[in-house]
């Protein structure tokens, strides 16, 4: 398959270089000091399941140097984008299908918009990796898991053609028939977690056995939970409880891409996360106090933290 992978980061960079070593035509779109080093390298994955190297010529900067492509995997961060969905829609790539990896609800309704619903397929991802050093992504345990699935039914054979890439590259991935819920599933897992361990600044093993903060992630993950089913998402009516069972399951030492992005004074996604969820609320009518909270609290890393904190 020929694959374009936007933005050669933790995931872009880890799926994209699996599927390349399993044979894939696969070509990065990467910017800065990272392309540079990809240019003269390749692209480095480190990962407790391997090591693998891509050529130095798998990267371009820009959609415009891309030729025919079957499958645009999208993997920058929340705020590029509307950018990335107004370049592929004046791009020549063939017809190629959009796979977001991104997370959160509000990129495929933006990819949508910009490229028509026939395109987009839906998909999540579940992994920690993030770029050491230009030309370097560290994958840090060894969960690499891609769920994808049609929106529409015409979609079928292309999402069962990317499961296939996917499981022959050797990612765990599973096929979904309701590839909307599981994004939403993963959505309020994910605010729950990136809530509580960037607003306390400490993993989720500090998080889950504080009773305090337990409870913080308990109802941070309800509010988003009324908010998917007020959209018509149908949760079940378990979902919470069965979220802070999993959570009780993972490392003391898990933690968010937000946390992690704040403590490195990196931009943050938290309008997509609890700033997403407070945004959905609003028309819905659905008070979510815990997440405005935590969005309040945050507001002032948004952009980035370059500041001593005294
Ligand atoms: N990292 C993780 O472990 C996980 C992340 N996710 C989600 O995946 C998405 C991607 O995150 P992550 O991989 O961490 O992000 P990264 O910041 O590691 O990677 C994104 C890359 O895309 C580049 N980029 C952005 N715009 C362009 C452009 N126009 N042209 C070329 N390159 C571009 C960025 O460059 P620059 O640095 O210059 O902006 C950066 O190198 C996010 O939505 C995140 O929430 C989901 C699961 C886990
Ligand atoms: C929870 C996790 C690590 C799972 O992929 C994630 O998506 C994130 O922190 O952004």
């Amino acid at each position: 398959m020929r694959i374009a992978v936007i933005g050669a980061g933790g995931v872009g960079g880890y799926f994209g270089a699996r599927l390349a070593a399993a044979g894939h035509d696969v070509t990065f779109v990467a910017r800065g000091r990272h392309l540079e080093a990809i240019r003269r390298s390749g692209l480095l994955v480190r990962s407790p399941l391997g090591d693998v190297r891509t050529p130095p010529s798998s990267a371009v900067a820009d959609i415009g140097e891309l030729g025919p492509t079957d499958l645009v995997i999208v993997a920058v961060k929340l705020w590029d984008t509307e950018d990335i969905a107004l370049r592929l829609s004046s791009a020549d790539l063939g017809d190629p299908h959009v796979l977001s990896l991104q997370n959160g609800v509000h990129k495929d309704l933006i990819l949508r918009s910009h490229l028509g619903e026939e395109r987009v397929l839906g998909g999540t991802c579940f992994i920690s990796a993030f770029i050491e050093e230009p030309g370097v992504v560290v994958h840090n345990n060894t969960l690499q898991k891609i769920i994808v699935g049609p929106y529409l039914a015409t979609q079928a054979t292309m999402s069962e053609a990317v499961h296939t890439a996917f499981r022959d590259a050797e990612i765990d991935t599973e096929p979904s028939t309701d590839i909307e819920k599981v994004i939403w599933e993963k959505f309020v897992f994910l605010v729950g977690l990136s809530a509580t361990t960037a607003a306390v600044r400490r993993p989720i093993g500090v998080v889950r056995s504080n009773d305090r903060t337990r409870v913080l992630l308990s109802e941070v993950m309800q509010e988003a939970t009324e908010v998917a089913r007020a959209s018509g998402v149908k949760l079940d009516e378990t979902f919470v409880q069965t979220q802070m069972d999993f959570c009780d399951t993972l490392p003391a030492t898990m933690t968010s891409s937000m946390h992690n992005d704040l403590e490195k004074g990196n931009r943050l996604e938290l309008p997509w996360l609890s700033g997403g969820v407070v945004d959905l609320a609003e028309p819905l009518g659905i008070a979510v106090p815990r997440n405005r909270t935590v969005a309040d609290i945050l507001a002032p890393y948004i952009e980035g933290d370059s500041s001593p904190s005294m």
